[in-house]
């Protein structure tokens, strides 16, 4: 499969001018994509050269990102090590401050991120142990649950400003933007469910600009049944394909879209097997299409070698 042919998104991101959040006249609440970009060069470690490598640093420390996919495709744990990378200095790819993460679906898994807290030393062979063992990374990890929208625009709004203004988080994950808008819209409420959207997302922005700070919002996918809609195959034989969920209203209001599935086979390394992954660039103004094989390990997720 040759990725970079695939038909990956029908708008163009091209020049400084074209804001992709506000298209076709509409309200605008974000300076744009390029501009977010030219205002901060700073970018979030996902905690992974390889993966580093194909994001031209990491995140952008400010604006939108969507990292979407299959159920069990590495998600969660790629941003809950993201909010482990933002604590470090900027000299290590963090921005010096917390995370909050809003969870909307399950329990937060604390566990795990206990497990990955400990697996700091071996991930992260790039910073000094002695710097490693001085972060209390789970003391600034701020959780939060919304079962709901009303729940949740009542945190980012109230909130998750407040943690904001105190400098003690520089970012905020929403795992997942798609599951409140599954759970309390009927299809036929389409219009208040993209009105809605645009509410949340307008507040998202917000939130950003307001405290250069980035936001990342996981997303689920939908199967989908027509060739020109899909993004991604899930398998090299899987029918239907699937694309992100919650379509264009949502699509319009991300400045970075990633996208994240399993493959099938196993990779292993030393006492450890994952199934392969891949995590796609599907679009943003500063990068390229690409992507890169990855694993979920016991200390986190990392890119695969070439020959892995
Ligand atoms: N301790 C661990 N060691 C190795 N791999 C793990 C560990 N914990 C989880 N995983 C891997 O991560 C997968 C779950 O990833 P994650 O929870 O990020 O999925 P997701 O994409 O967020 O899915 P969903 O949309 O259902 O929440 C598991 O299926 C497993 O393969």
């Amino acid at each position: 499969m040759d990725w970079d042919q695939l038909e990956l998104h029908p708008r163009i991101i091209s020049g400084a001018e074209m804001c992709s959040l506000c298209p076709g006249g509409a309200v605008c609440f974000c300076p744009g994509p390029a501009a977010a970009l030219r205002s901060s060069s700073l970018r979030i470690s996902v905690g992974c050269p390889i993966l580093d490598e194909l994001l031209r640093g990491g995140l952008p420390a400010e604006g939108v990102t969507e990292l979407s996919g299959e159920s069990g495709a590495g998600k969660t744990q790629l941003a809950l090590q993201v909010c482990l990378s933002v604590q470090y200095p900027t000299q290590y790819g963090g921005l010096n401050a917390g995370a909050v993460f809003i969870s909307t679906e399950d329990t937060f898994p604390v566990r795990r991120l206990q497990q990955l807290i400990r697996g700091q030393s071996c991930l992260r062979s790039d910073v000094p142990p002695s710097l490693i063992s001085s972060l209390n990374f789970s003391d600034r990890v701020y959780i939060e649950h919304a079962a709901d929208l009303a729940s949740l625009q009542e945190c980012v709004s109230r909130r998750v400003p407040l943690l904001l203004a105190r400098g003690l988080v520089r970012l905020v994950v929403v795992d997942s933007v798609a599951a409140l808008f599954r759970s309390d819209f009927l299809a036929s409420d389409w219009l208040e469910r993209n009105r809605q959207l645009l509410t949340i997302s307008a507040a998202l922005h917000h939130l950003s600009r307001e405290y250069s700070t980035p936001v990342l919002c996981i997303n689920q996918v939908t199967d989908v049944f027509s060739s020109s809609d899909s993004l991604v195959p899930p398998s090299s034989t899987g029918t239907p394909t699937l694309a992100p969920a919650l379509g264009l209203a949502w699509a319009n209001q991300v400045m970075v879209r990633l996208m994240m599935w399993r493959l099938q086979g196993t990779v292993s390394r030393g006492d450890q097997s994952s199934v392969p992954r891949r995590l796609q660039v599907v679009f943003a103004p500063h990068l390229a299409r690409g992507g890169r094989g990855a694993g979920v390990w016991r200390e986190g997720v990392r890119g695969l070698t070439e020959t892995a």
